[in-house]
């Protein structure tokens, strides 16, 4: 069971690394994200994520439990408790986006960052990638709203970006021209 000792933090060399390819789904790779997708499930359990104290997450990518591998799980649910994204991706890749752009208006927050860095995080509204399930099978998913902000920074987790680096230093808290908040 993965709890937040197993959440590697900022500052460490493997969140600033570019992640390797996963070339061979084994068993091992399943059960890695399988158990990365449990953290966030549980994270998102009153009950489990108060026994265990975790920290609710809504996306988890691998070097943020210290492996050097290009995949990501995003959980989801909503207010009702019901699921709403659940995804477990392998070498996701995005292949287009749209121009217009969103943020969410509180700013981000990062399972990996124990401290509040204000600013907005600006992401593209719309995104259209591809990837590989643990089934094999290769998926293209078109994402817009919340889903597209967690999967591109989940995404740049596998590209050694973490999003305080996408904060304007000069006006963090200005929106870009164009943009519109999450709603
Ligand atoms: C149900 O939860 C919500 C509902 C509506 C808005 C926001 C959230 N939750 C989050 O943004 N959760 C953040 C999160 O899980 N991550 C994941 C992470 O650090 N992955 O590496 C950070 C988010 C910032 C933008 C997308 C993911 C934390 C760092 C604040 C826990
Ligand atoms: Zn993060």
């Amino acid at each position: 069971l993965l709890t937040m000792k197993d959440i590697v933090r900022d500052p460490a060399p493997i969140l600033r690394k570019k992640a390797a390819e996963v070339s061979e789904i084994d068993e091992e790779t399943i059960s890695q994200l399988k158990s990365m997708r449990e953290y966030l499930k549980n994270s998102q359990n009153e009950e489990i994520a108060e026994k265990y104290k975790l920290r609710s997450g809504v996306g988890l990518a691998a070097p943020q439990i210290g492996l050097d591998k290009r995949m990501l799980a995003v959980y989801i649910e909503n207010t009702e408790g019901e699921v709403e994204y659940d995804y477990m991706l392998i070498n996701p890749k995005v292949k287009s986006h749209s121009v217009a752009e969103t943020y969410m208006p509180s700013g981000e927050g990062c399972l990996s960052v124990d401290e509040n860095i204000e600013g907005l995080v600006h992401r593209y509204k719309r995104i259209r990638i591809t990837a590989t399930t643990i089934d094999g099978k290769q998926l293209e998913l078109k994402a817009k709203g919340m889903l597209a902000v967690v999967l591109q920074h989940e995404i740049d987790h596998l590209d050694g970006i973490m999003f305080y680096d996408r904060i304007d230093k000069d006006f963090p808290n200005d929106p870009k021209i164009g943009a519109e908040p999450l709603e």
